[in-house]
Parts: structure tokens; C-alpha cells; sequence
């Protein structure tokens, strides 16, 4: 038996031999939000797709490691995946805000440094900003305590909405010392020094990775995909998986240009999960 979902790339079909090949030295590690979990209109009501947790545990005893790299807040991600709740999951790592935050499924503990500076100016100002800009109805603020994202999926015209609050989100950003991460239909006012490249790369170089798949669906996940195809560079195979949407919404176009493989949506990545599981267990 083989994997039925073939790489389009050489690279991407070099990093799935690479790590079929020798699964042991393989790092797993997946975005949650449109990968792990189909997107939703409110971010708290985003879960973990079905199998995701189930499919994760499968693979967690036959590869070199499992983790989770989001700009949700660790524990967030961990409640919404139900990732304490799945057995085998000891090892899976999850990494939070961007790589700011470490969870471990061993231990269950969370290693945080301290409030970033510039995140309670920033609560004090956000909302004034956002009244004096005559805002259509359906903004959200979501406040993840180390950062505030703006969501403007609930208003008539997502996107219109997004680009006026660019360049003001943009200031004020900077203003308090911290940066805009863009994403689906959010801008997100965070604290720089860390990106999802950055944080992948330290778990591989951690774990010494033989082998690396990386699976995102959004614009934040670019720097864990430019750093795979830095480490590729390197000699170190990998394989890019886009998590293509699943309810007409258009995908990011980079994520989908730049993956070896695109599938449909959290489901999708799930499937190839199972997928990888099976064929692993039948080589054990
Ligand atoms: O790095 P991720 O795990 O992909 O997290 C990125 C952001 O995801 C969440 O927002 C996105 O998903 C929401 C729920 O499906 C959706 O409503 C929103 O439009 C998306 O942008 C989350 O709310 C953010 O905090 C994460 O940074």
C-alpha cells in the first residue's frame, strides 16, 4: 500500500519518502485554526475537527514527534482541540502564540514568559480607535491577553472592512511597540520577536529532525513554510500541506502556491493523518 495523496512538488515528494522512510526522525506539526479545526464565524466556537485528536494519537508512537503551532493562545488551543483529553497524546507539543507559549502533553504545563509591554496600553486605546473610525456593525475583539485581534468576518463586507482598518491597526501597533499579524479576515495587534518559523525551527532543531511535515491554512503560517523550504535548503526534507477551505471561502493563495500538497480542509488533513498512520503501522 502506498499514500493515495501524491506531492505535486519533487521536494514535497522527497520530504514524504523521507519521512515514510524513517518515520522516527519525522516531526509532525500543524496549525489549529483552519487546519486541525474548520474555520467558524465565532473563534471561541472553533473545535478541533473530529478524528484530529484521534488521528494525532495514532501517529504520535511511530513518529519522531507531534506538535501544534498556533497563534492561539496555548491553552486555548489545547481546550479547543480537546488535546488533554485524548489518550497518547503525551507527547505532542503545542506552541502557542506564535511560538511565545509552550504546552506539553507530558506534563500538562504552561511555560509563558511575562505580559508583553504595550498590550494594556493597547487595551485602553483599541476601543476609542475603533468608535472614532465610523466602523460598519459585526467587529469583534477578540482578547487573547498577550495580543488583541480585530475580526471583521461578522460584517457585511469582511474584506472591504479589513483594509480600512488597516493602515489605523497599523499605527496604533506601533505605536505601543507591537505589530499587525494579518490572518482570515483578522488583524491581529501582537508582540514582535517570534513567528511560527522561528518557532518550528527550534522544536526541529530540538528534536533533531531527520524529516518535517508542516500543514497551514493562513497567511501566519508563511514563516513556518519559509523556514521549511530555508531547511530544505539545508538538506533537511519536508513536506508543505495546505489545508484548502471547505465552505467556498477562496484560500490564501501563498499557503496554496507554496504547499506540495493541498487538501480539502481540516477533513482532508485528518484523512491524511489516518492515512500516514496506516501506512506507518503496516511498516512497523
Ligand atoms: O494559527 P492559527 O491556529 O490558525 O490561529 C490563527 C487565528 O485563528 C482564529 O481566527 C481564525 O479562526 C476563527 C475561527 O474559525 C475565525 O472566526 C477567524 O475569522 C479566523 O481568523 C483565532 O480567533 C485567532 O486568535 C488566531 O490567531
Amino acid at each position: 500500500m502506498g499514500i493515495a495523496l501524491e506531492p505535486t512538488t519533487p521536494a514535497g515528494r522527497a520530504g514524504l519518502a523521507a519521512l515514510l522512510a524513517d518515520p522516527a526522525g519525522a516531526v509532525l506539526a500543524f496549525d489549529f485554526d483552519g487546519t486541525l479545526a474548520p474555520i467558524v464565524t465565532d473563534p471561541e466556537q472553533a473545535r478541533a475537527h473530529p478524528g484530529a485528536a484521534a488521528a494525532l494519537a495514532r501517529l504520535a508512537p511511530l513518529t519522531g514527534g507531534l506538535a501544534v503551532v498556533t497563534g492561539r493562545p496555548a491553552l486555548g488551543a489545547v481546550r479547543l482541540g480537546g488535546f488533554a483529553d485524548q489518550p497518547g497524546l503525551a507527547d505532542l507539543v503545542v506552541l502557542g502564540h506564535y511560538g511565545a507559549e509552550r504546552w506539553e502533553g507530558a506534563t500538562g504545563k504552561l511555560t509563558a514568559p511575562p505580559p508583553p509591554a504595550g498590550v494594556a496600553a493597547l487595551r485602553a486605546d483599541l476601543p476609542g480607535l475603533l468608535a472614532g473610525l465610523a466602523l460598519p456593525p459585526g467587529i469583534a475583539v477578540e482578547d487573547k491577553e498577550r495580543s488583541l485581534a480585530v475580526h471583521t468576518r461578522r460584517t457585511d463586507d469582511p474584506d472591504a472592512v479589513l483594509e480600512l482598518l488597516r493602515a489605523p491597526l497599523a499605527e496604533l501597533a506601533a505605536a505601543h511597540g507591537l505589530v499587525v499579524e494579518p490572518g482570515r479576515m483578522v488583524l491581529e495587534l501582537r508582540p514582535p520577536g517570534v513567528d511560527k518559523g522561528a518557532a518550528l525551527t527550534g522544536l526541529l532543531a530540538e528534536r533533531g529532525a531527520r524529516a518535517v511535515l508542516y500543514a497551514g491554512d493562513d497567511l501566519g503560517d508563511l514563516a513556518a513554510f519559509a523556514a521549511v523550504e530555508r531547511l530544505r535548503g539545508q538538506g533537511l526534507p519536508g513536506l508543505l500541506v495546505a489545508s484548502g477551505p471547505v465552505t467556498g471561502e477562496p484560500p490564501v493563495r501563498e499557503v496554496a502556491e507554496r504547499a506540495d500538497l493541498v487538501v480539502p480542509g481540516p477533513g482532508g488533513v485528518v484523512a491524511l493523518l489516518e492515512e500516514l498512520a496506516q501506512e506507518l503501522s503496516a511498516a512497523s
